[in-house]
C-alpha cells in the first residue's frame, strides 16, 4: 500500500513564540513521547537524548511504565517528565510526537477494557488534536494485533486483518485499529503529517518482571526456578524483535517520507514450545517446561513480511533471538538478585 492522496493541502502550523526565532534561541526540537516511561518508549528517550539537538518530553500515567526506567533523564535540563493521562487534552508545544501511551501486555490491556479502548481512542484523538493545534508530526505505535489470527502468512501491510470485534482482546485489537483509521482521516482532513509503525512482539531490558508477555515470563520463571508455561497448543507462534532494532526503525520512520503503515518487527518466527526450548537451554537446562490453558483468541501464527521497512525505511532487524535473550537475562538477573553460578 502506498502512502495516501491527501484530499486537502496542509494548513500551515500557526507560528511559534517569537522567542524561538530570536537570535539567542537554541532551535532544538522538542520531543513528546507520550507512554516514554514503559518499556519501548524508556528506549526511544535514551536513544532520543544522545542528540544533544533534541529536547524530550514524556507524557505517562504510570499504569505499566515507571519513573524508575527514566530515572538517568531525571533533573537533565533537556528533558521533562508529565504526570499525564493521554484520555484528557495536553497543551503544550512540540514538533515531534512519538505516540505510544497504551497498555501492551494482554493481562494489563484486559485489566480495564473500557479503559484500554478509552486510551487508543480518546489518548490518540487528544494526541492528534495536539498534532493538529501546533503542527507536529505524529508517529502511532500500532500492533501486528491489528492483522488479528491472521489468514495470510507472513502478514503484509495490505492485508486488513481477521479479528474479533467482541471477544476479550478486542479492546486492543479494534483500539489500535480506530486508531490507525483517525491518523488517516486527521491526515486527509487536515493534513497532519502522521506515520504508522505496526510493531510485531518486541522484548529486552526493562520489561516489567511480571508484564505477563511470554519473553519476560520465561526469563523470569527460568531465573526464579519455576517450569516454563507454555500456554497451549504450544504450535502457535510469534516473531521477536530486540528493543533496539525496534527503536531504530521508529525512529527512520518517523524521520523518512512515508506514512506508513509500516510493519517493524523481526521476521524469526518460533513456536512458544521452540521459544521454551531455547530459554531453558540459555538459562537454566534444569528447569521444566510445563502446559497450561492458553486465554481466548490467542492468534495462532504471526510474522511480519518486512520487505516494505527495507525499501521505504532501509531498515532491518540486526539482533537475533539467541543474541537478545542473554542480554534481557543480564538485566532480569540485577533486578531480581539472582547472581550467575
Ligand atoms: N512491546 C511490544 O511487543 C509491542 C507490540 C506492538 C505494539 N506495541 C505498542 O508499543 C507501545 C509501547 O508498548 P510497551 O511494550 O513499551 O508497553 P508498556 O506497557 O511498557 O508501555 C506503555 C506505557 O504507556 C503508559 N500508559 C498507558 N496508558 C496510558 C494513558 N492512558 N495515559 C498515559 N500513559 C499511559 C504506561 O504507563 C506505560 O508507560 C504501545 O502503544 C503498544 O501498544 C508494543
Ligand atoms: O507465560 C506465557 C505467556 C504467553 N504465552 C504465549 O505466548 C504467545 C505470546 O503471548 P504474549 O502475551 O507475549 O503476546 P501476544 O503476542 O499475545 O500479544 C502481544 O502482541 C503484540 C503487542 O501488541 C502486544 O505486546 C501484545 O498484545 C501467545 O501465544 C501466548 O499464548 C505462553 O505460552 N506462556
Amino acid at each position: 500500500m502506498a502512502s495516501s492522496d491527501k484530499q486537502t493541502s496542509p494548513k500551515p502550523p500557526p507560528s511559534p513564540s517569537p522567542l524561538r526565532n530570536s537570535k539567542f534561541c537554541q532551535s532544538n526540537m522538542r520531543i513528546l513521547i507520550s507512554g516514554g516511561a514503559g518499556f519501548i518508549g524508556s528506549h526511544l528517550v535514551d536513544k532520543l537524548m544522545e542528540n544533544e539537538k533534541n529536547e524530550v518530553i514524556v507524557a505517562d500515567n504510570y499504569f505499566t511504565g515507571s519513573k524508575d526506567n527514566l530515572k538517568k533523564w531525571i533533573g537533565h535540563p533537556r528533558f521533562e517528565l508529565i504526570r499525564h493521562d493521554v484520555t484528557e487534552p495536553l497543551l503544550i508545544e512540540v514538533d515531534q510526537i512519538y505516540h505510544l501511551a497504551c497498555p501492551a501486555s494482554p493481562i494489563f490491556y484486559k485489566y480495564n477494557p473500557v479503559k484500554t479502548i478509552k486510551t487508543n481512542v480518546i489518548g490518540t484523538l487528544n494526541m492528534l488534536g495536539l498534532a493538529k493545534r501546533v503542527g507536529a508530526r505524529i508517529l502511532l505505535t500500532s500492533t501486528s494485533e491489528v492483522y488479528g489470527d491472521p489468514l495470510i502468512h507472513p502478514q503484509p501491510e495490505s492485508y486488513w486483518g481477521n479479528v474479533n470485534p467482541i471477544g476479550v482482546r478486542s479492546c486492543y485489537d479494534e483500539g489500535k485499529r480506530v486508531a490507525e483509521t483517525l491518523m488517516f482521516d486527521y491526515h486527509r482532513q487536515h493534513g497532519i503529517e502522521i506515520r504508522i509503525a505496526r510493531i510485531f512482539n518486541t522484548y529486552g531490558p526493562r520489561m516489567n518482571i511480571d508484564d505477563g508477555r511470554v519473553v519476560s515470563n520465561f526469563i523470569a520463571q527460568a531465573l526464579r526456578g519455576e517450569a516454563l508455561t507454555v500456554q497451549k497448543p504450544g504450535t502457535q507462534t510469534r516473531s521477536f524483535c530486540y528493543v533496539s532494532d525496534m527503536v531504530d526503525g521508529l525512529m527512520r520512520l518517523m524521520e523518512g517520507d512515508d506514512t506508513g503503515p509500516i510493519n517493524i518487527g523481526n521476521p524469526g518466527e518460533f513456536t512458544m514450545v521452540e521459544l521454551a526450548e531455547t530459554v531453558k537451554e540459555l538459562i537454566n537446562p534444569s528447569i521444566e517446561i510445563k502446559m497450561v490453558e492458553n486465554t481466548p483468541d490467542d492468534p495462532r501464527q504471526r510474522k511480519p513480511d518486512i520487505t516494505k521497512a527495507k525499501e521505504v525505511l532501509g531498515w532491518e532487524p540486526k539482533v537475533k533471538l539467541r543474541e537478545g535473550l542473554p542480554l534481557m537475562e543480564e538485566d532480569f538477573r540485577l533486578r531480581l538478585g539472582v547472581h550467575k553460578n
